[in-house]
């Protein structure tokens, strides 16, 4: 069993014109613990987050996952490469089932075992026993998400907790070496946010679904799941890291405070 694989950001700098929205940030996130970044609004978090999961390339600076450099990658091979990410706004293919919406995530498996068609067509292909994987997966993250009864319905007519829970199993249905949450607990009731908390840990424990353990890497402003099931917090303002440590380190800093003041404090 795996326990997770490190994430090295090393120096990685996003300026967009004359704005430079993420100032040479470095930390690592260890394989086994849950990593979050906070910062202010408008710190330089979903752009640092675009730059690990591919959307931006960084202007300079690495970022590697294990061995690979992520940096190096276009965009589209990042998934590939065991980063799988959930969004600040929701989006499930809400006319499809839930079911669906997981054995749509895991195409390329599907894909890769059919040898992209030319095996199904020899009679070769090994797609039958790939696409009972599959549904299985997807049932195994569907139970540990507490959606199982949920299925055969619309990912669209879910409550938002639900939704946001079935993003979660989607991203882990493509087996991922690390899990990139960006605001998971946005909208959230107390006690949905209690579930999540639960499921992160488990994802990160390697607890869930039959998973190996998955580092995980989140953004959120709700301090009571940062402070409550963070490993490590880094602190961004202004683009810059101001602060890195353990929940009870962050608390105290009074650099954190200052940034803080005028938002809402830490815990
Ligand atoms: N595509 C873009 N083009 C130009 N400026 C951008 C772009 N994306 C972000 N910015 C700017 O970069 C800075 C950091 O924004 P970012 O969204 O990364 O912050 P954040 O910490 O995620 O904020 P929030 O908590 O409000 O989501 C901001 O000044 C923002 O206006």
């Amino acid at each position: 069993m795996t326990q997770g694989t490190r994430l090295v950001v090393d120096a990685v700098t996003m300026r967009f014109g004359g704005l430079t929205a993420v100032d040479g940030v470095s930390f690592t996130a260890e394989p086994g613990d849950i990593t979050a970044v906070i910062g202010p609004n408008g710190a330089g978090k979903t752009t640092l987050f675009n730059c690990i999961t591919g959307f931006y390339r960084a202007s300079s600076g690495r970022i590697m996952l294990g061995e690979t450099a992520l940096h190096r990658l276009p965009g589209h091979r990042i998934a590939l490469a065991g980063v799988a990410r959930t969004f600040q706004n929701i989006r499930l293919f809400g006319g499809m089932t839930c079911l669906e919406n997981l054995l749509v995530a895991q195409h390329r498996r599907l894909m890769a075992a059919s040898w992209f068609g030319i095996g199904a067509v020899l009679g070769l292909s090994r797609y039958p026993a790939a696409e009972r994987e599959a549904v299985e997966r997807a049932r195994a993250w569907l139970e540990a998400t507490d959606l199982l009864d949920r299925a055969d319905d619309a990912a669209g007519s879910l409550p938002y907790g639900a939704q946001r829970r079935l993003e979660i199993a989607r991203a882990m249905c493509t087996g991922p070496r690390l899990l990139c949450l960006d605001e998971p607990a946005a909208g959230l009731n107390p006690r949905e946010s209690a579930a999540l908390s639960q499921l992160v840990r488990a994802i990160r424990d390697g607890t869930a679904a039959g998973a190996d353990p998955c580092s995980v890497l989140l953004i959120e402003h709700d301090m009571g799941v940062v402070m409550g099931i963070s490993d490590k917090i880094v602190v961004l303002d202004h683009g810059a890291r101001i602060a890195m440590g353990t929940p009870a380190e962050i608390r105290a800093d009074p650099n954190v405070i200052a940034a803080y003041l005028g938002e809402d404090e830490p815990a």
